[in-house]
C-alpha cells in the first residue's frame, strides 16, 4: 500500500515547506484542490520539478471537460489527476483518454457519490486507475462520520481503491488490511507538531505491517449518533511501530 500525502494548503510556499519535511517518507504527493485553485497549475509544475522521483497527484476534482482539465494537469507534470466519481461517464472517458495518451492515470473521487460501491465498479470499467473513497472535511465534522465506514465501502466495491478523509495512526492499519492500494493522509501529518516525524510514523506502520503481517482489522465503525471519540483500534499502529524499532 502506498502513502499519499494530501496538501490542502493555499500557497506554494507552504506546500514546498511541507514537502521538504515529509517527502522522504511518502510515495505520492497530492497537490490539494485549494492549492490548485489559488496557485493554478504553476503549483503542479513547481512541485513536479522539485520531486521528479515522486508520484504527483493533482486533485483537480474535475466535473466537466475531462480531457481538457486532465491535459492541463498532465502537461504541468502530474502523474495522476482526480475526476469526481459522480461526473458524467463522458467526462471520465475524456480524462482517461488524455491519461492514456500520456501514459498517466485518473483517480475517481467518490465524495458524496450515492451508490458509491456500484459506481466504483462502473468507474473501473471506464478505465480509472482506482477510486478514492473519501469523506471530505465537512463530512468528517459530523458525528455520524466513521473512517471505518469509508474503508468498508471501498472494500465492498472490489475495485482498486484508496481511502481518504481523517485517516490517522489509529486507522492506518485498517486501511491497509482492507486491501486499499493507497492511504491518503492530510491533516494527521500536516497539523502534527512535527510533520516529518508524523509522516515517518505512518511509513513505519505501513512497512512494519508488511513485515509482521496485519493485526486483526477492526470492522465496526462508531455507530451513528454516538459522540465523536477515538476509534476502537487506537494505539495499534503505534504498537507496531514500537515493535519494529525494538526488533
Ligand atoms: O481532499 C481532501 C479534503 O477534501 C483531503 O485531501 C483528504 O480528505 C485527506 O485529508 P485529511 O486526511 O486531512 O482528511
Amino acid at each position: 500500500m502506498q502513502l499519499q500525502f494530501a496538501m490542502d494548503v493555499s500557497t506554494l510556499d507552504e506546500a514546498l515547506a511541507l514537502c521538504r519535511q515529509v517527502a522522504e517518507h511518502v510515495d505520492i504527493i497530492e497537490i490539494g484542490s485549494p492549492l490548485i485553485k489559488n496557485e493554478g497549475v504553476t503549483a503542479i509544475r513547481a512541485i513536479t520539478a522539485s520531486y521528479p522521483d515522486k508520484t504527483i497527484f493533482a486533485d483537480m476534482r474535475t466535473v466537466d471537460a475531462g480531457a481538457l482539465e486532465a491535459d492541463m494537469a498532465f502537461g504541468a507534470g502530474a502523474d495522476l489527476v482526480s475526476v469526481m466519481g459522480g461526473a458524467d461517464d463522458d467526462t471520465v472517458r475524456g480524462a482517461v483518454a488524455a491519461a492514456r495518451r500520456r501514459g498517466k492515470g485518473v483517480v475517481a473521487d467518490m465524495t458524496d457519490v450515492r451508490g458509491c460501491v456500484l459506481r466504483a465498479r462502473e468507474l473501473a470499467g471506464l478505465g480509472v486507475e482506482f477510486c478514492e473513497f473519501h469523506a471530505g472535511g465537512d463530512e468528517q465534522a459530523l458525528c455520524r462520520y466513521s473512517v471505518r465506514a469509508v474503508i468498508e465501502a471501498g472494500r465492498q466495491s472490489e475495485a482498486p481503491f484508496s481511502v481518504a478523509g481523517g485517516v490517522d495512526l489509529d486507522s492506518i492499519l485498517d486501511v491497509r488490511a482492507s486491501g486499499a492500494v493507497v492511504a491518503v493522509v492530510g491533516a494527521a501529518i500536516r497539523r502534527a507538531p512535527d510533520p516529518r516525524a508524523a509522516a515517518g510514523a505512518f511509513r513505519v506502520a505501513i512497512d512494519t505491517a508488511s513485515v509482521f503481517g496485519d493485526v486483526t482489522p477492526v470492522r465496526q465503525g462508531r455507530p451513528h449518533g454516538i459522540p465523536c471519540g477515538p476509534g476502537p483500534g487506537q494505539g495499534r499502529a503505534r504498537r507496531l511501530a514500537d515493535r519494529a524499532r525494538n526488533a
